[in-house]
């Protein structure tokens, strides 16, 4: 195995008294499409706004390249960039579509407007969005959303080698999308990978997504890693959390809320 890009080593965060990680252990390699798996409320999110160095662990230590994170993203330059699709598509919705893509480089270096829209015009073109720059999200349907939300996150100063995202991490890239929208998002994941060569994390629910774009699954329940392995290990494991998740049985050691939301057991 190569030297993992991110590795946690015994993350355990809780919100007031409710614990949501326990001791968590993961790597995410340099070549890796990743896809953490789990019932709702079960700290997928979480674990992707630890590794953005959005949010501190209570204990437990981040190694990023090899380096031990200390503190947030805010508080100090790191030498791996990375970047985060979140699940709301998290846009500006005073800004338009170029300014939002641009967003990073205007803010954060000093290119001329002039090559900040091109490079804009670049990364609308790679996810199927050419010459929308100058509308407003709102004029956008859920899945347009999505794609300017990845166009956002691979811009990149191209003059600037170090300032290639290495990893992108996906919060449910697909979540609210019809199958048709969901494909084309996930195969401009694939596609985004393959041109660029980042590692992706991706969060997700959805079957198609899972298949499309996992090549290494981790399911998450109860603040634990229950079990992890590749796709196709997946297709065989006997493992009962993956099954009953992965065929959404109600029955199976995962508990799950009934119609009126109190948990059965
Ligand atoms: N900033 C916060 N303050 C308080 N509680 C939080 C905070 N962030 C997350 N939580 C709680 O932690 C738990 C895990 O949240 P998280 O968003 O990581 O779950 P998730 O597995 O991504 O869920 P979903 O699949 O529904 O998006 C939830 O119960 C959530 O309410």
């Amino acid at each position: 195995m190569p030297e993992p890009l991110v590795e946690l080593r015994g993350i355990s965060k809780a919100f007031g008294n409710q614990r949501v990680l326990d001791n968590i252990d993961l790597c995410i390699y340099p070549d890796d499409a990743l896809a953490i798996l789990g019932p709702s409320g079960t700290g997928k999110s979480t674990v992707l706004r630890l590794i953005a160095g959005l949010l501190e662990p209570d204990s437990g230590e981040i190694y990023i390249a090899g380096e031990r994170r200390q503190g947030l993203l805010q508080d100090g330059h790191h030498h791996v960039r990375m970047s985060m699709v979140f699940q709301q598509s998290a846009l500006f919705d005073s800004l338009t579509v170029g300014e939002n893509v641009g967003f990073y480089l205007y803010h954060h270096t000093r290119l001329p407007e002039a090559r900040i829209r091109e490079i804009v015009s670049e990364k609308l073109a790679m996810v199927g969005l050419s010459g929308m720059e100058d509308l407003y999200p709102a004029q956008l349907s859920g899945g347009m959303r999505k794609r300017v939300s990845l166009a956002r996150a691979i811009a990149d100063n191209p003059d600037d080698t170090e300032d290639d995202p290495r990893l992108l991490l996906y919060d449910e890239p697909t979540a609210g999308l019809d199958p048709i929208a969901s494909t084309v998002v996930e195969q401009l994941i694939r596609d985004l990978k393959e041109r660029t060569g980042h590692a992706y994390a991706i969060v997700t629910h959805q079957n198609s997504t899972i298949e499309r774009t996992g090549d290494r699954l981790i399911l998450l329940y109860q603040g634990r890693i229950c079990w992890q392995g590749s796709r196709a290990e997946a297709k065989t494991t006997d493992n009962p959390y993956l099954r009953q998740f992965l065929t959404g049985d109600v029955t199976g050691p995962i508990r799950v809320l009934d119609q009126v939301g109190t948990a059965t057991l």
